[in-house]
């Protein structure tokens, strides 16, 4: 099958420093991976380049077998690939359904100026969204109001607006508590497999990457070092080595 999305060679070096180095891999349609790695391991300049944020070094993304590389984020937003963000983006003064209705709007490259016109538009889409992320019931409440997990529920409506064919998701769940993690990872995966929609996520908690990942690709100091089955990873020794003393995360691979 045609890759989704193939990366090659892709590097980003500042100065000395390289952040990502020689990362090469394929996502098919459909799949979900998690990237993890240790603090600093290049997870977030990876995601930047795939987003069109940062300019790789060296390398090139393709996406349904085109060129990405280069392209500005919301061209690359446009090809079919969303994203979700560690810290949330939307807008605190407007409804849920407003939130929604906007970024419905803007998928469909419509303008608005005034909110009265927005308030009459994408009614029905928006109200669907909310559904698929179980945030019916809190249409009419001001964004600003949310409980942390709620908002990142009304984020990843936000990001289906505009029917991504891959989702990025940086770090989903960082700040949630260990339940509403696994119900928005269940939420999330839930919709990638009725939409045959593609995710790849970077995490830190690893309960919920093996949990909820199909396959898990291993950064350290810029350099993929694994890309395997969550039970072939955990077993890895090099990704243990990279792990060893990191506390926390290298006790969660065992436990997971
Ligand atoms: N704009 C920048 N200028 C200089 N160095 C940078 C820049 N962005 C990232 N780096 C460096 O690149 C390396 C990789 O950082 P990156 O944020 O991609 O790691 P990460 O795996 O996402 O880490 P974390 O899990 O802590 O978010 C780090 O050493 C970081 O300090």
């Amino acid at each position: 099958m045609t890759a989704l999305l193939q990366v090659t060679h892709l590097a980003r070096h500042y100065g000395a420093l390289r952040a990502v180095e020689d990362v090469s891999f394929d996502l098919a349609p459909g799949e979900i991976r998690a990237l993890i790695g240790p603090n600093g391991a290049g997870k977030s300049t990876l995601f930047k380049m795939l987003m069109g944020e940062t300019r790789p070094t060296a390398g090139t993304v393709s996406f349904e077998g085109r060129r990405i590389t280069g392209l500005r984020p919301a061209q690359i937003c446009r090809r079919g690939v969303g994203r979700t963000f560690q810290i949330t983006g939307t807008w605190p003064s407007m409804t849920v359904l407003e939130n929604v209705q906007t970024a419905c709007l803007a998928a469909r490259r419509r303008t608005f100026s005034l909110m009265g016109y927005a308030r009459r538009q994408e009614v029905a889409p928006a109200r669907a969204l909310l559904g698929i992320v179980g945030m019916a019931e809190q249409a009419e409440r001001p964004a600003a109001v949310l409980a942390y997990g709620d908002l990142k529920r009304l984020e990843l409506a936000i990001a289906l607006a505009n029917d991504p064919k891959l989702l990025l998701m940086d770090e989903p769940t960082a700040g949630m508590a260990a339940t509403e993690r696994a119900d928005l990872m269940n939420t999330v995966t839930g919709i990638a497999r009725d939409r045959g929609m593609t995710i790849l996520f970077t995490e830190h908690d690893m309960d919920v990457v093996f949990a909820h990942a199909e396959s898990v690709m291993v950064l350290d100091r810029g350099r993929l070092i694994a890309h395997d089955t969550p039970d072939a990873v955990r077993a890895d020794p090099r990704v243990q080595a990279v792990y060893l003393g990191t506390g926390l995360d290298a006790a969660a691979l065992d436990d997971a």
